[in-house]
């Protein structure tokens, strides 16, 4: 049998500090290819789930599983360098380097991953990124522009762009379309389905917007997966 995308089994965690936050996901599991919406209110901890599949935290207790790696079993290095081969990762703010090219952005994961490197193409991955933005809509001429110069929409797309090249197999999205209209959300959304079913990506999405669930193959609660605790103040 193959191993699921993505398996978070017992998982605990707690952030540090006064009033700090408690979560726990006893289990929750993504298919090869599964496309999943994860909806949950502001501050219900979709962010720190989120945090949890990057590496970025790390579960006290439990396991976090991409394909056979447990990454709880990597040195904090070993997991940096897992993470940028593994999953390509659109934030809420696109986090893009505003006076970097669009095309020096979308290259930016490679530089730290050698085999995501390798499939998009090294030494070519150029071409990769041009059509990656031609496939998402985006004008020639955005490649050789600052980050900082385009427009919202545009950002955003370089932002898909940066995730999908050199075929992740997992996408983690944190709320991209908060800072579109709807109609702009839906072919968002249809253009990443299409490149992340092309890269044969598994997609994660987290957002509070029950209306983006109909493209999903799978639309979960968060409350359905976790439970969460706040210390007394
Ligand atoms: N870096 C951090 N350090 C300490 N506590 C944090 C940190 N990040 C989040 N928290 C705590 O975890 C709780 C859940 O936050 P989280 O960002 O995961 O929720 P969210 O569902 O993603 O919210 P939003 O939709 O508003 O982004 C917050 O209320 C906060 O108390």
């Amino acid at each position: 049998m193959t191993d699921p995308a993505l398996a978070l089994t017992d998982v605990t965690f707690a952030w540090p500090g006064q009033g700090g936050f408690f979560l726990s996901c006893p289990d929750f599991r993504m298919a090869m290819g599964e496309n999943v919406l994860l909806l949950g209110a502001s501050g219900s901890g979709k962010s720190t789930l989120l945090s949890l599949v990057c590496g970025i935290a790390t579960a006290s207790g439990g396991s976090v599983r991409l394909g056979n790696t447990d990454l709880g079993s990597l040195r904090a290095g070993a997991r940096d360098g897992f993470r940028a081969e593994q999953i390509g990762v659109i934030f809420q703010q696109f986090n893009l380097l505003p006076y970097a090219r669009a095309l020096d952005n979308i290259l930016l994961p490679l530089r730290f991953a050698p085999a995501r490197r390798a499939r998009a193409g090294d030494p070519e991955a150029e071409a990769e990124a041009a059509r990656l933005c031609s496939a998402l809509g985006l004008p020639d001429g955005v490649l050789a522009t600052p980050a900082g110069r385009l427009s919202v929409g545009q950002q955003q797309r370089v932002a898909v762009a940066r995730a999908l090249i050199g075929a992740p197999p997992l996408i983690v999205a944190d709320e991209p379309t908060s800072a579109l209209d709807a109609a702009t959300q839906d072919s968002f959304l249809r253009l990443l389905f299409e490149q992340a079913a092309q890269a044969g990506s598994s997609l994660l999405m987290v957002s509070h917007d029950e209306r983006l669930g109909q493209r999903f193959d799978r639309v979960i609660r968060l409350e359905d997966i976790v439970t969460t605790e706040r210390a007394a103040a």
